[in-house]
């Protein structure tokens, strides 16, 4: 059966881009790819088995984790990561207009903040107007000559728009991990575990009890963060990724979990899965 996979839509977005290497990596023989309006929309209709796949961004290298997917993999425990990809993001400035007359600059939040260094030295004035995505951003600067947006160059030849400058992205090296998310849990190829917890007390040293487990199994952490739980101020989610190799693997991470449960309230488990490096031209 073809597999129909939930991306950030319109069509054009980085997200898209994702969801094509992904679905290729995965195998899936002419998935039938839905654009959806917002994050939350791409994760609910995963969760509520309107799609059985869904291609959403987890981290950038400069904004650091997205917020909407970290909260929704704790919501929805029956949702898992089985692939990553990390993709290089180098936004351009596009416009119907020219650079002196842009008064509005249109994108996703995360693309925004991504450059705004850039937009604060060359467009100081500009407003900046957040978008559900960076594609939605260029369908409505199209026709004016005070806006512009900020999106991936591939948009330009889509839209019919100009590029004003590119890259306008703050940080060279700007990358997003994207995860194909199902739920299906697999777990046979990995190079990380994702996983997160919240802990019974809070008491002096408590998450340095868990932390030190996870060193005493010889995992490196590559990721440590925490989020509100939502239920009570000072009550926080811990988000941890672990790298899987050859001498820390899923067996031991099994094993971990198991040394971990007795001090968590809750513990999800995310996945185990392998995330590869995407280069583009
Ligand atoms: O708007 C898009 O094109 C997206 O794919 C979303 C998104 C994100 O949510 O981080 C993806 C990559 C970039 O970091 C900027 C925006």
């Amino acid at each position: 059966m073809r597999k129909q996979v939930a991306y950030l839509g319109p069509k054009g977005t980085y997200a898209e881009k994702a969801a094509h290497i992904l679905s290729k990596l995965a195998n899936f023989q002419t998935p039938i790819f839905v654009p959806c309006n917002g994050l939350h929309s791409v994760i609910k209709s995963l969760a509520y088995n309107i799609c059985d796949a869904a291609v959403v961004p987890i981290e950038n290298s400069v904004e650091g984790g997205v917020t909407a997917t970290l909260d929704s993999l704790w919501k929805f425990p029956e949702i898992f990561i089985n692939k990553a990809i990390v993709l290089p993001i180098k936004h351009a400035l596009i416009s119907d207009g020219e650079l002196s007359n842009i008064s509005e600059v249109l994108s996703h939040p995360q693309a925004l903040a991504q450059c705004s260094e850039w937009l604060s030295e060359n467009l100081p004035n500009a407003i900046p107007l957040p978008t559900n995505s960076t594609s939605e951003a260029v369908n409505m600067v199209k026709g004016s000559k005070f806006r512009a947006a900020i999106g991936s160059k591939s948009l330009i030849q889509i839209e019919g728009l100009k590029e004003l400058a590119f890259p306008i992205n703050d940080v060279p090296g700007n990358c997003t991990r994207f995860v194909l998310l199902s739920k299906e849990s697999n777990s046979n190829l990995a190079n990380i575990a994702s996983f997160a917890f919240s802990l019974i007390s809070n008491k002096p040293g408590a998450l340095l009890k868990a932390i030190n487990y996870i060193a005493d199994f010889g995992f490196n952490m590559s990721k440590i963060e925490s989020r509100p739980s939502k239920r009570e101020l000072g009550e926080y989610i811990i988000y941890i990724d672990l790298e899987i190799n050859n001498q820390n693997n899923i067996a031991n991470f099994l094993e971990l979990k198991n040394k971990l449960e007795p001090l968590c309230n809750n513990l999800v488990d995310f996945g185990s899965y392998f995330s590869k490096n995407i280069e583009l031209n």
